[in-house]
Formats: C-alpha cells, structure tokens, sequence
C-alpha cells in the first residue's frame, strides 16, 4: 500500500508527558514548532497497565486543528472495537499492536475502509518477521523503542537491527520509531532508516521544542539524503 519514492522525514511529537488538561494548547505549540504530525497515544489499562483517553477527546481536538495528522497509537486489546469511533473522531492513521490482534488481514481491512491509514506496531520482544506475511496490508510499521506504556524511559539500540531489516527489504515503506528518541538517539535511528519520528519528553520537556524538532530532521535529512546518494 506504500507509495513508490523514497518516503520522508516527518516528526511526530507524542503528547503524552505533556499538560493534558490544556491539551489543544499543548498540540498547537508542536504544531508552532515544527511538528508534521501528532502522535496520540491510547491507552486501555490491558494492554499497557496505563491509561491515557480515548475517541471522544480526539473527537474534541480535531476541530480546534482541522488539518493536522493524528496518529493514534492504539495500545489496547481488541484493536478492531475502535477502529470506527477514530474514524469518526477524525484520525489519520490507526496504528495497533501486531500482539492484540487475532485477525490482521480483517483488521487491515476495516482501518482502510473507514479512511484511516494502516499502522502497525511491535513490541520489543515481538520479532519483526512476524509482519512478512501481512507486509502488503500495511502503510506504516512502527518499531518500539521501549515497552509501550508509560513516557520518559530509555531508548533500546538494538532495535535498531528490525528498522535495517524493514529499510532493506521495503525500502518505500513508512517506518516509524517510538520511545526514548531525542537528540542523543536520533543519529543511530536515523541511519537505520526510520522515517517517521516519534519524540516525548525530548520534545515536550524541552525549553525550546522547535529547536529539538530542527535537530530531529536534520538528522534523519541527512541520512536519507546519504542513503539515495550511496544507491
Ligand atoms: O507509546 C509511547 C509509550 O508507550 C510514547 O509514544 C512514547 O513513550 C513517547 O514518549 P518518550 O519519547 O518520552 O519515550
Ligand atoms: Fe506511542
């Protein structure tokens, strides 16, 4: 389902560390610093032992931000119960966990029939194999840096090795990134070839995101840029 160029760096910070009672305010200032996208994450206490908010609050922010891109990242079981209710909210793209699903090919299916781009994401310990035979159903594969769960932990390198292995094999594929990332960890993920870059605390922490947004492009510019030239 991906196109056929080379895709491109887009930054989508994730909202969840930041002040969630003004959390129209909170987007709009990524949106002011550079962000191409918002990276939503749900939580349902099962999947994660979290809990963040769910469709109605997307509902209550896509107004207030009509063209900006949600990408929610689904951290629920039974992924195939909210595909709708997003759709109706106003979300871009439905990115669920490999692990909660038990039919990926219906899934697939009713994401792309509802409007939404296809994501999907992996755990740490999942291996990423497990996405070949479903590999033509995705738009977006999302590879975690850390356990989903919870904000502010630490980056995992090596999984690195699953982003190389998804670049070289799909090289047009979205390839997104999430935890952990900011300007210490960029580099490395950046030259794995992941193009679409999640970002928390190193974003919504910083005194000045759009200067930590700047750096985070930069980074993977570069490396996309490098890796066309060595073609
Ligand atoms: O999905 C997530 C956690 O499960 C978050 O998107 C992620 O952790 C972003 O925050 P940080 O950059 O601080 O790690
Ligand atoms: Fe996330």
């Amino acid at each position: 389902m991906s196109g056929h160029t080379h895709p491109c760096c887009k930054i989508g910070p994730s909202i969840l560390c930041a002040d969630l009672s003004c959390l129209a305010d909170e987007c709009r200032k990524m949106i002011h610093s550079g962000a191409d996208y918002l990276h939503l994450d749900v939580m349902d206490g099962h999947f994660v032992p979290n809990l963040t908010f769910g469709h109605p609050i997307v509902k209550c922010l896509r107004p207030k931000m009509p063209d900006i891109y949600f990408d929610m990242h689904m951290m629920v079981q039974n992924p195939e119960k909210w595909v709708e209710s997003m759709a109706d909210a106003g979300a871009n793209q439905y990115t669920f966990h490999i692990e909660a699903c038990e039919d990926i090919p219906a899934l697939c299916r009713k994401i792309q029939e509802s409007g939404m781009r296809v994501g999907v994401g992996l755990k740490p310990g999942t291996p990423v194999e497990t996405i070949l035979p479903y590999s033509d159903l995705f738009d977006v594969v999302l590879i975690m840096t850390v356990e989903p769960g919870f904000g502010g932990q630490s980056f995992m390198e090596d999984m690195m090795s699953k982003v190389q292995y998804l670049r070289t094999n799909f090289p047009y594929l979205d390839i997104e990134v999430d935890g952990g990332v900011g300007p210490n960890t960029i580099d490395v993920v950046a030259e794995a070839g992941a193009n679409m870059i999640v970002s928390g605390t190193a974003i919504t922490g910083a005194s000045d995101p759009s200067q930590v947004i700047a750096l985070l492009r930069n980074s993977v510019e570069n490396a996309i840029q490098k890796s066309q030239l060595e073609r």
